[in-house]
């Protein structure tokens, strides 16, 4: 293998830190956040791609709030979310969650030269400021590269896959993908790179599949699965 690249949100991470803490902060943050952002160039450009008549702020907001309880992946939600995330995390008022399987995985397969890279539908922004602030550090050193719905695509799309193993330079077989999804395993495994689902808090997926990072050897010559296998999914 010469890359891994990562999902967050039940991969990397708890599902349920993400949907409670994140998506619980920028629900309440959002009419204050907007009034002070909507005109910052970034901002605005996510906000135009709103499909909400005219300018009003309530209908943008009530617009954003609808999707983050349908926990829709879309690029101008993402932007908006990951802007007041970056500033919660600046302020001292969020803490991200990194399982602790990952950390010493993350040193090992970094020391090996490996090239270690994040697939999130959370933005590029979302993403450095939650490596950033982990309970183990600052991981982002091990990171090289931070992929998103805006730089790469839909996470369930092939085409987002082969625009990453083109910015890499890594032949797709040259490349593991770790993720909960089994739609993002499908897309990635389209684009012939290597797949294997990680299964937290007693989920099962079918083969490769694994419930922690401790689970999986990962070298220059290739992966394999450590003796304890990930329950296996009925098919
Ligand atoms: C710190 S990234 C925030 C997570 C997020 O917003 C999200 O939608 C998670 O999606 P993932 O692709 O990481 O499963
Ligand atoms: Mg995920």
């Amino acid at each position: 293998m010469r890359a891994v690249v990562l999902d967050v949100e039940g991969t990397t991470s708890s599902s349920d830190h993400v949907h409670r803490v994140l998506f619980g902060h920028a629900r309440r943050r959002l009419p204050q956040w907007l009034a002070a952002h909507h005109t910052d160039p970034e901002v605005a450009e996510a906000l135009a791609t709103l499909p909400v008549p005219g300018t009003d702020l309530a209908g943008r907001v009530a617009l954003l709030r609808t999707w983050m309880d349908e926990d829709r992946k879309e690029t101008a939600l993402k932007t908006v979310q990951g802007l007041i995330w970056q500033e919660g995390f600046a302020a001292g008022e969020l803490t991200s969650h990194v399982y602790p399987d990952v950390p010493p995985a993350l040193r090992a397969w970094h020391a090996d030269g490996l090239t270690l890279c994040v697939f999130s539908s959370g933005s590029v922004a979302a993403q450095r400021a939650w490596f950033r602030h982990t309970p183990h550090g600052d991981l982002r050193p091990y990171l090289s590269h931070h992929f998103d719905t805006a730089n790469a695509g839909g996470k369930s799309t092939v085409d987002a896959y082969r625009t990453i193993a083109a910015a890499l330079g890594v032949p797709g077989d040259g490349i593991l993908f770790l993720s909960d999804s089994g739609a993002e395993l499908r897309a990635a495994r389209d684009a012939g790179w290597h797949a294997v689902a990680v299964c937290r808090d007693g989920r099962a997926a079918p083969p490769p599949a694994i419930r922690s990072f401790a689970e999986l050897e990962v070298t220059a010559r290739g992966y394999r699965l450590l003796d304890t296998a990930a329950p296996e999914a009925a098919r």
